[in-house]
């Protein structure tokens, strides 16, 4: 990448690119929402917003963290950086800037528009103190010069409900489940969530107002779908929620008969009985021929449920792309599987305060991470440290790619083994 004025660290709160040509990238001021939401849109193709949706980005939105890049008056290019908390191996819930909302006009593209946007939010997070910074991509290949790696993966599932059963631990049987309005339940669906959090990393704090996203519902969104539906699972001695689904039905029928879909928005449980009970639920609702969910985990225990789950059609997809904005805090706020003390030589390119040398000592009750004169015994960039980060992919496995150089003999594996985890990190939803 070449440095210029759009990519050098920014020195004052205001930036403009060059002092001859070429837009300001600025925050965007709070009644500039239509306009730069407008931009977005175009950037994206030009489809309308649902009001709904619309609404909900505007209230989700931070307006000073919302940047535009503007020609003149005319906003050219967006980006947003949310103020969202992820959950990483060991149980911690860390700040991290969740990207988002990047749009530059097709007039305006590689300029170095989304360049100057990058540096200007990652300058940001890192005043604010932020360890992590992540986003959702429209397309994975952008991410990756700007330090991104890709952290989590999820599977979408198209299960033909027919032809798959499901092997249920046998007290999922006395399951309750009832069918409830989905913004009743909100509240306890939310409650069970945030238990759930901890427990697997990637997976995001719900920050106030996002409560509303899982039950986005507008009309024009539907598609021939039902309205979103509610089933909850419960203890039928004390009441206690053991879980829920939230799903719609798309109904379709050809000459043989009823051929509808159920699309799976989420399914959390608190145990494997109340897991199993509602994906058995889920497989069993009448004129449908088959089940999709667009976003599980890749080591979701529905695969074990199923009696063949090539039939599935698991399809691997990407999910979050994380980069360590501060090397050393980003360490120090995970837990390691295994004892580690090893040298990273760092390389980050985007962000050149983290380049150098790391010592990091760590295990499963804490971890430091210091700059250090040691020499090298790791050599990575930025890039695969936000691969491993969750622990989702092995360092060994990004070294066997060639990403990861292995300077003393016998480092890789202690480090691959500690950076691992016992749950694969899994992003539900994108944002
Ligand atoms: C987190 C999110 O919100 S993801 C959503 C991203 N937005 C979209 O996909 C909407 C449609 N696309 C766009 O709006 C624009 O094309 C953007 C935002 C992707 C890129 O904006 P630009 O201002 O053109 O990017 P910029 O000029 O800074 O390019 C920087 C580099 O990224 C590369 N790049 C830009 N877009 C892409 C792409 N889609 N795929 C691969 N590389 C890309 C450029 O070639 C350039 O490479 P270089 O540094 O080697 O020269």
């Amino acid at each position: 990448m070449t440095d210029n004025a759009y990519t050098r660290p920014r020195t004052s709160l205001r930036s403009r690119p060059r002092a001859d040509e070429g837009p300001e990238v600025r925050i965007r001021s709070a009644d500039e929402w239509d306009p730069w939401f407008a931009t977005l849109l175009r950037a994206f193709g030009g489809t309308e917003a649902s009001p709904e949706g619309r609404q909900l980005w505007h209230d989700l939105a931070e307006p000073e963290r919302s940047l535009g890049a503007y020609d003149g008056t005319a906003v050219v290019g967006t980006a947003g950086a949310l103020s969202l908390r992820v959950a990483v191996p060991g149980g911690s819930v860390v700040p991290m800037a969740g990207v988002a909302m990047v749009g530059v006009l097709p007039t305006h593209r590689r300029r170095g528009l989304l360049t100057a946007l990058m540096r200007r939010l990652l300058d940001d997070s890192r005043e604010r103190g932020e360890p992590l910074a992540g986003l959702t991509a429209s397309e994975p290949a952008i991410y990756g010069r700007f330090g991104y790696g890709l952290a989590t993966q999820r599977i979408r599932l198209a299960v033909p409900r027919h032809r798959v059963s499901l092997t249920p631990p046998p007290d999922s049987g006395r399951v309750r489940l009832r069918l409830v309005d989905p913004a009743e339940a909100a509240a306890a669906c939310e409650q069970l969530y945030a238990a759930r959090v901890p427990l697997r990393p990637g997976m995001l704090e719900r920050q106030p107002g996002w409560e509303r996203l899982p039950l986005l519902d507008p009309l024009a969104d539907r598609n021939g779908c039902s309205p979103l539906q509610c089933v909850l699972a419960e203890d039928p001695g004390t009441g206690l929620l053991l879980g829920y689904a939230r799903y719609a039905v798309r109904p379709e029928w050809d000459a043989s008969g009823p051929r509808g879909t159920v699309e799976v928005r989420d399914v959390e449980a608190a145990d494997p009985a109340g897991y199993a009970a509602l994906w058995s639920y889920l497989m069993d609702i009448d004129l449908t021929e088959t089940v999709v969910a667009d976003s599980r985990p890749v080591d979701d225990p529905l695969l074990h449920l199923v009696s063949d789950a090539r039939r599935c059609e698991a399809r691997l997809l990407d999910g979050l792309f994380l980069r360590p904005v501060d090397v050393g805090a980003a360490l120090e706020a995970r837990r390691y599987a295994a004892p580690v003390d090893v040298v990273l030589d760092v390389v980050d390119a985007f962000c050149p305060w983290n380049t150098g040398r790391w010592r990091l000592s760590g295990d499963a009750k804490g971890a430091s991470c210091l700059r250090t004169g040691d020499p090298a015994e790791l050599a990575l960039t930025v890039r695969e440290l936000g691969t491993a980060y969750l622990g989702g992919t092995t360092l060994a496995a990004l070294a066997a790619a060639g990403r990861v150089r292995e300077v003393r003999a016998g480092a890789l594996a202690a480090a691959s083994r500690a950076f691992t985890g016992e749950v694969a990190p899994w992003l539900p939803h994108s944002f």
